[in-house]
């Protein structure tokens, strides 16, 4: 489990990228070295979430990747996938129990090492900490710096994860600070065509290749 748990962390956005682009989108991440896809949409319609899914997971176990679901713990049991809570999402003690021992389970801490030590307790294979930067997606998460993710590091024996507003140009102040994976939306999904976001996978992977 944990091999897949360092690296880039690629995660959807309905607003996004429409029904035209995900699948051809999330190809090109895993192509450029992705090795987490989190489906993150925040939709009612069930049966559509249901297809896109599966869709998603075809493409992760073709590329060796790991499917996570943002927030919907029936579907990730259903597909029998990982799953990633929120602090107002769910119990993660529930959702371990659901998922088992094998499944990746993540958890938002924010800027709190208190909530992680919470989080790791309960059963979380990984924390997350962000926002590091502004972000599009998500402009009013809380404020977290780098610092953190030292902290984080020396306290928790669990990947580190690190989101919010990561590029190519500010990657690297977090990967030296110890984030185990960079967690993107915009950076990677916000581009023209599938071959930018396959070159913009490989660099964000590649940081994990040389240091
Ligand atoms: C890897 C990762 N970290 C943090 C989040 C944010 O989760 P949450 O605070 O529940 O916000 P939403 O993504 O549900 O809007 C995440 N999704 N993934
Ligand atoms: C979901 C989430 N949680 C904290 S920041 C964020 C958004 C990440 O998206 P982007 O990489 O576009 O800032
Ligand atoms: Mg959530």
């Amino acid at each position: 489990m944990t091999e897949h748990l360092r690296g880039l962390y690629a995660i959807t956005d309905s607003e996004l990228l429409g029904a035209d682009r995900l699948l051809s989108w999330v190809d090109a991440a895993l192509a450029g070295g992705a090795r987490l896809v989190q489906y993150r949409d925040k939709t009612a319609d069930v049966e559509r979430r249901r297809e896109e899914a599966c869709q998603l997971l075809r493409l992760c176990d073709y590329y060796g990747a790991r499917l996570i679901i943002n927030d919907d713990l029936p579907l990730a049991a259903e597909l029998n996938v990982g799953l990633h809570l929120g602090r107002d999402d769910g119990s993660l003690r529930e959702a371990r129990q659901a998922l088992g021992d094998q499944a990746i389970i993540g958890a938002t801490c924010h800027a709190s090492l208190d909530f992680a030590e919470q989080a790791v307790e309960e059963g979380a294979s990984y924390v997350a900490f962000g926002r590091f930067f502004q972000s599009v997606t998500k402009p009013g998460a809380p404020a977290a710096t780098p610092v953190l993710l030292e902290q984080g590091r020396r306290a928790f024996a669990v990947p580190i994860v690190a989101i919010g507003g990561i590029t190519l140009h500010n990657a690297p102040q977090l990967r030296i600070a110890g984030a185990d994976m960079l967690a993107v939306v915009h950076g990677l999904f916000g581009a023209n065509s599938p071959s930018e976001v396959e070159r913009r996978a490989r660099l964000f992977s590649e940081m994990y290749q040389t240091i």
